[in-house]
């Protein structure tokens, strides 16, 4: 599994170097730059597995970095390296959700433990990209049912990230050092579903030439993911039930029973409700998987995930390629963003890959997003500037990074993008107000 790149980030040359050194000679990617500014654009253009950062810097600091990465990557772990005198920051740094932190100074050894055991592997873990609100929001409910040991329903349409929704949990539990085993409902045929679930002896059907254990006991301590539950006959419905109910599995053909500890998830994106309504789905199974609903909307109704998540899947295509990530021009990002994506996720996949066959140099146009029966997006509702969210997160992009260009100057800030001062500190006021940091 390959290591995604660290973001390195300190002010301090010498420091920055020998970090650099101890990193590198312990065989990990690393990226180093000399301020949180500098890393906030990094992170807009590389996929990181963790961020360690100082927290004394220039205008903006490491707490008002972990602030950022908190809202746009809620997911990528950072460790804060701080002196002595400022470790109140720091603590005050782990509330606000970073890893841990370094006292300085601290040994090569020391930070290699915290780097073995925070950073997140390419591949390893399904990244969940989320940028708009409503989808931090689930994310951080998610975060919190994670830890619990319940059962999770979660709903939405097809393509919409269900499944990665289901790994995001359990990599967040305390099962996340056991098996997570997915069988999909629908995609089993009817007649082999039950012993796939619960396994089988030697000679418990015609061509049963030898045992084979179930999902259940693969995923023992772990996590089961019933993918496209609805889809299963209402016979199997039944078994299913007695098994969650009685935390215990027997084999088809087989007289032993055997202790389960598995936490069930499950996924549908039709109306359960509806199903049960009309009697194809038991409602006594209804009710104990659906201990906790969770529902991710479609695509067009958070469309600030749209350019993070087209940006992510640009990212693990070329990764996987080994070419180099392009960008995405101002027009093709436009075209993404005006589509109603009917296939969601998996339809905005499907697209950058054909992007990327197309791709000519190191930015995707507009020809290049080739998208069948484009289908435009509904008007964004008119808000207080009449800008969509995904424009919006858009235009706060682009003011950070101008901000950075000009080192601060809100002055040379209007003047590039072209509005006046009065406009531009109404948007850096709004822009606080949603959270985001702004550089002195
Ligand atoms: N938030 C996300 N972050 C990263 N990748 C995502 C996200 N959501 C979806 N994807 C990607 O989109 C594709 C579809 O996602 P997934 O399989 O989880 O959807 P689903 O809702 O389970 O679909 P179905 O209902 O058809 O089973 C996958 O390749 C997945 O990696």
């Amino acid at each position: 599994m390959a290591d995604l790149p660290i973001l390195l980030v300190e002010d301090d040359a010498a420091l920055r170097e020998a970090l650099v050194d101890t990193l590198e000679l312990a065989q990990y990617p690393v990226i180093a730059v000399d301020s949180a500014e500098a890393a906030v654009i990094a992170l807009k253009k590389t996929q990181f597995g963790l961020v360690v950062s100082d927290v004394q810097m220039g205008a903006m600091d490491g707490v008002a970095l972990l602030g950022f990465i908190q809202k746009q990557q809620p997911q990528l772990p950072v460790l804060l390296m701080t002196a002595y005198a400022a470790v109140e920051k720091a603590v005050e740094a782990m509330k606000l959700g970073a890893k841990d932190y370094l006292q300085k100074p601290f040994s090569p050894q020391v930070l290699l433990n915290q780097v073995e055991r925070y950073l997140m592997r390419a591949g390893g873990e399904e990244q969940a990209v989320v940028a708009d609100e409503q989808s931090q929001a689930l994310l951080k409910l998610a975060q919190k049912v994670a830890k619990s040991d319940a059962s999770v329903m979660i709903t939405g349409p097809s393509g919409s990230g269900k499944e990665v929704l289901a790994r995001y949990l359990h990599q967040h539990s305390s099962r996340n050092d056991a098996p997570f085993v997915a069988i999909n409902c629908a995609a089993i045929p009817e007649n082999m579903l039950e012993a796939t679930l619960f396994g089988y002896e030697k000679g418990a059907y015609t061509g049963a030439h030898q045992a084979c254990p179930g999902k259940f006991e693969q995923a023992q301590d772990g996590t089961l993911l019933l993918d496209e539950v609805s889809e299963m006959d209402l016979g199997l419905q039944a078994k299913l039930l007695r098994v969650l109910q009685e935390r215990e599995v027997e084999r088809l053909g087989g007289r032993k029973v055997i202790p389960l500890n598995v936490r069930v998830l499950a996924t549908s994106n039709r109306d359960l409700k509806q199903y049960v309504d009309e009697g194809k789905f038991r409602e006594d199974l209804y009710y104990r998987l659906n201990v906790f609903p969770l529902a991710w909307p479609a695509l067009c109704e958070r469309p600030g995930d749209i350019l993070p998540l087209a940006r992510h899947l640009l990212e693990k295509h070329c990764q996987r390629s080994g070419d180099s990530t392009p960008e995405l021009s101002e027009a093709a990002a436009r075209k993404l963003l005006g589509h109603r994506w009917p296939g969601n996720v998996r339809e905005l996949d499907n697209v950058v890959q054909r992007a990327l066959i197309l791709r000519q140099g190191d930015t995707l146009d507009a020809d290049d997003i080739v998208i069948e029966g484009y289908q435009a997006a509904a008007p964004a509702p008119v808000s207080s500037d009449s800008l969509g969210a995904g424009v919006r997160a858009q235009e706060h992009q682009i003011i950070l990074e101008t901000l950075n260009q000009c080192q601060g100057s809100r002055k040379a800030v209007a003047e590039k993008l072209g509005i006046s001062s009065r406009t531009l500190r109404y948007k850096l006021a709004k822009m606080r107000e949603a959270g985001i940091e702004i550089p002195a």
